[in-house]
């Protein structure tokens, strides 16, 4: 069995994806150029039950689709690069927002672990959050944590260790968007997966394509054109 595992800690900005990667992996980062771009991505590890994950903080984002070169490393290595499990951290305190991020990387990829930070901020201001309820809704763990206070760590890293042996599976509940556009989908579909296979969600691909995403479609010739794996 595979001992060694990736984890993307993907998010928008200033919802403490550092400060819980630092925490995590004691400062023992590195940073490194990624996929030949000049935007430093940091690597560092966690030791966990004789496994070790390799944490990789993504660039934080308001959204993946391709506005900005920022939001194309973040949403190419989920897509292409496939990482074991997803982070996606959340700001507890504008959860609305940050939601919108959460649902997109759900479009994109099934191993995701919604991590609701800033949690000691979000009670001081009297906000209560079910983290029950959006696990049942979403269909994928959601935890609360500080950062910060290393407050929901423990869990956090059996509820990683599971996903990654199989001892629980994400079942990302799917948005559903208007009937013609669920029409164009259904149409879409078949003929993406046919091309495409399994390597990426046939769903969020024909998604993307109806949004006109050359960049997107520029990125799967190059990296899924004929001959590549
Ligand atoms: N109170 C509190 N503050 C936190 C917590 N987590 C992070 N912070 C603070 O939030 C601020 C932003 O944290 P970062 O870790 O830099 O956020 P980030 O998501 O990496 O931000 P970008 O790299 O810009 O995307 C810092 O001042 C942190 O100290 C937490 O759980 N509680
Ligand atoms: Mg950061």
């Amino acid at each position: 069995m595979r001992n060694s595992y990736r984890i993307a800690l993907a998010g928008n900005p200033n919802t403490g994806k550092s400060t819980l990667f630092n925490a995590l992996t004691g400062l023992r980062q590195h940073t490194g150029n990624w996929a030949g771009k000049t935007i430093a991505l940091a690597e560092g590890t966690v030791e966990h039950k004789g496994k070790t994950f390799q944490l990789i903080d993504l660039p934080g984002t308001y959204s993946l689709f391709s506005n900005s070169i920022d939001e194309e490393v973040a949403r190419n290595y989920i897509v292409f690069e496939k990482p074991d499990v997803t982070l996606v951290v959340l700001d507890a305190t504008s959860l609305e927002r940050n939601f919108n991020l959460a649902l997109q990387v759900l479009e994109m990829t099934t191993n995701v672990i919604v991590c609701i930070n800033l949690i000691d901020i979000a009670e001081k201001q009297g906000i209560k959050i079910n983290e029950r309820i959006l696990t049942k809704r979403l269909g994928v763990p959601v935890i609360k944590l500080s950062a910060r206070n290393k407050i929901g760590f423990p869990l956090l890293l059996d509820t990683i260790d599971r996903l990654v042996t199989g001892a629980i599976e994400c079942q990302p509940i799917p948005t559903v968007y208007q009937d013609h556009i669920e029409e164009e989908i259904k149409k879409m579909e078949p003929r993406v997966s046919a091309i495409i296979g399994d390597r990426l969600s046939a769903r969020w691909v024909s998604l993307r394509l109806l949004d006109g995403d050359e960049k997107l479609l520029q990125e799967i010739t190059k990296r899924l054109g004929e001959g590549r794996e």
